[in-house]
């Protein structure tokens, strides 16, 4: 038989999830609640014994089973109520999902959500829960709805992950995140562009000198791109390259970001990042990392550069003060948001871009007929603007974005106490939603022939693609890429400079199949190596600044 004391406490435990835990947002001080919950504990153990004279042992017992009654009841609320009440039951969805997002995480251990997301939508279709509160869409007026420029979503609960560290990308707040987005707009006007354009250049020059070299010796240009990836964002973050094409080794910062990300694999939610902070040790390569940010940005404080980088614009509002505590931790947050954000996604799409090449190598000679007639330059390099209008150029690098998009699944949003409508569906509000972009580029209710590489569809064929607004791997509006234009602009000068000057294919035992087949994705998108032949073409007018 049930005691009073016991039952009392099972009622506390459903009224706290029904009264608390069911509303708001819960995720970003957890430890306060295992904090409280101990404390608790302790508190009436101590009241039992001292107050009542229970033997320590008889009060230890009688708290730890008033403390299971409290749990029984708050979870045994919390399965009712995500089992038979909660507004998304009416998606379709795997049954664990329900319960819990921890059910996914636990397929995730490959992390290959990317993979699974598109698996998961041709089983249910355009809608599906896939956690307690969370929705994947892939209708396609999904993209429009929850990221477009008139929608009333905001960022979800997983840009507190950083927390305390704030950047541009974190702001949550829709009134900080324009604010600073404003300081951030004139870092991508054009003249800062062409600005960066010539600091680019010594990068570029480093990256065909290597590929020259290897004389049709297959090297992975996934390891190569990121070489000439990172080294780039670093000069324009931080004035100084990280020498990782002159030493073809990934900088040791690199390889804490990319450790930071590995979690994210599993798309655990926010709350359990912002527990593993108070773990003494469980996030010191992420806390290393940023200490290195911190380092950087002040030696790049003290070096004024002749041609400006991103940083100068992030500077200029300081007017040449010294940065409080607050400026300096913002200045961090977006030195390391410059990294995590230009790195890896210029990269892959490179990599991305090489590979849909190496598959259809007849695009190659379109492109060289196309882009041949610009590259008059003796260096053999080329503005981005000389060729920024070459339509086929542009449609290359969308079909490689299309089908690999380098954020592939989950970019979080909120949808607004109302709710929101996804055509004729709607979707309950304080949902989280997301549509993940790998399994969007391959429906073919949004293309006609999804899985071939066909750039016209980006031009003179726009019968091919259905439903335009659903490609947008970018995003657009408020939160979308503000680094857009700086990405395009060396991805379209990379390539061309590429096609012109080597005859490019597949290393020899190469068929692609490890690029997409060993790729990973935590939140960004890792391809598997990519072994590809460089050979320096003899027969064209360009020159290689070697
Ligand atoms: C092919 C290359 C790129 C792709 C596909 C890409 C894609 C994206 C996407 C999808 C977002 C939205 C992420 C979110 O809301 O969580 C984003 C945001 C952002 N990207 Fe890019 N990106 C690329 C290159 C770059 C580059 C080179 C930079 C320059 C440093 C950059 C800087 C940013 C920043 C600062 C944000 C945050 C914007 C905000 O929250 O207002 N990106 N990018």
């Amino acid at each position: 038989m049930i005691s009073i004391e016991n039952a009392l406490t099972c009622i506390v435990g459903i009224a706290t999830h029904l009264l608390y835990f069911n509303r708001g947002e819960h995720h970003l001080h957890p430890q306060r609640y295992l904090q409280a919950f101990i404390f608790t504990s302790v508190a009436v153990a101590a009241f039992l014994s001292l107050r009542h004279s229970f033997p320590f042992y008889h009060a230890v017992r009688v708290t730890a089973i008033l403390d299971l009654y409290f749990l029984g009841g708050l979870y045994a609320s919390l399965l009712v109520y995500r089992q038979f009440f909660h507004p998304l039951n009416k998606f379709p969805g795997p049954f664990g999902t329900r319960v819990s997002g921890f059910f996914l995480s636990l397929k995730f251990l490959k992390a290959d959500s990317a993979f699974q997301y598109l698996r998961l939508h041709q089983k249910y279709g355009y809608f599906v829960r896939v956690g307690s509160s969370d929705l994947s869409i892939t209708h396609p007026k999904g993209m429009s709805a929850v990221y477009g420029p008139g929608s009333s979503c905001t960022k979800g609960d997983a840009y507190d992950v950083t927390n305390p560290v704030v950047s541009l990308h974190s702001f949550r707040n829709r009134q900080s995140h324009d604010n600073r987005r404003r300081v951030w707009s004139s870092a991508f006007g054009d003249t800062a562009l062409r600005g960066y354009e010539k600091r680019i250049r010594q990068y570029r020059d480093m990256l065909m000198s290597t590929f020259a070299e290897t004389k049709g010796r297959p090297i992975n240009v996934t390891q190569w791109f990121n070489n000439y990836s990172f080294d780039v964002v670093g000069d324009l973050a931080f004035g100084r390259s990280f020498d990782m094409l002159k030493n073809d080794n990934d900088h040791w910062a690199v390889v804490l970001l990319a450790e930071g990300f590995k979690p994210l694999a599993l798309s655990p939610p926010t709350w359990l990042f912002r527990l593993a902070q108070h773990i003494p040790g469980a996030t010191k390569d992420w806390f290393r990392f940023l200490d290195f940010c911190r380092r950087r940005i002040l030696k790049r404080m003290q070096n004024k550069p002749d041609i400006p980088d991103i940083t100068s614009t992030l500077l200029a509002p300081l007017e040449g003060r010294e940065p409080t505590t607050e400026d300096l931790n913002l200045l961090v947050g977006d030195s390391q948001l410059m990294m995590a954000a230009g790195g890896d996604t210029t990269a892959t799409t490179l990599s991305s871009i090489i590979y849909e090449l190496c598959l259809h190598p007849e695009q190659i000679e379109q492109l060289r007929q196309l882009v041949g007639p610009y590259m008059t330059d003796p260096s053999g390099d080329v503005l981005s603007e000389k060729i920024a209008h070459i339509e086929h150029l542009n449609g290359v690098i969308y079909e490689a974005l299309r089908l690999h998009p380098p954020v592939p699944a989950i970019i979080q949003r909120k949808t607004p106490p109302e709710g929101i409508w996804v055509d004729d569906v709607f979707v309950p509000g304080e949902t989280s939603v997301f549509c993940p972009q790998y399994a969007l580029g391959r429906s073919t209710d949004i293309y006609v022939n999804p899985e071939a590489f066909i750039p016209e569809r980006w031009y003179s064929r726009p019968e091919l693609v259905k439903e335009k607004s659903a490609f947008a791997p970018f995003l657009s509006g408020t939160y979308g890429c503000i680094g857009r234009p700086l990405a395009m602009m060396n991805l379209r000068s990379t390539l061309a400079r590429l096609i012109t000057t080597f005859d490019i294919k597949f290393g020899e035992g190469e068929d692609g199949s490890s690029f997409e087949g060993k790729s990973t994705n935590h939140f960004l998108w890792c391809p598997g190596d990519l072994y590809i032949s460089f050979t320096r073409r003899t027969a064209v007018g360009t020159k290689l600044f070697i």
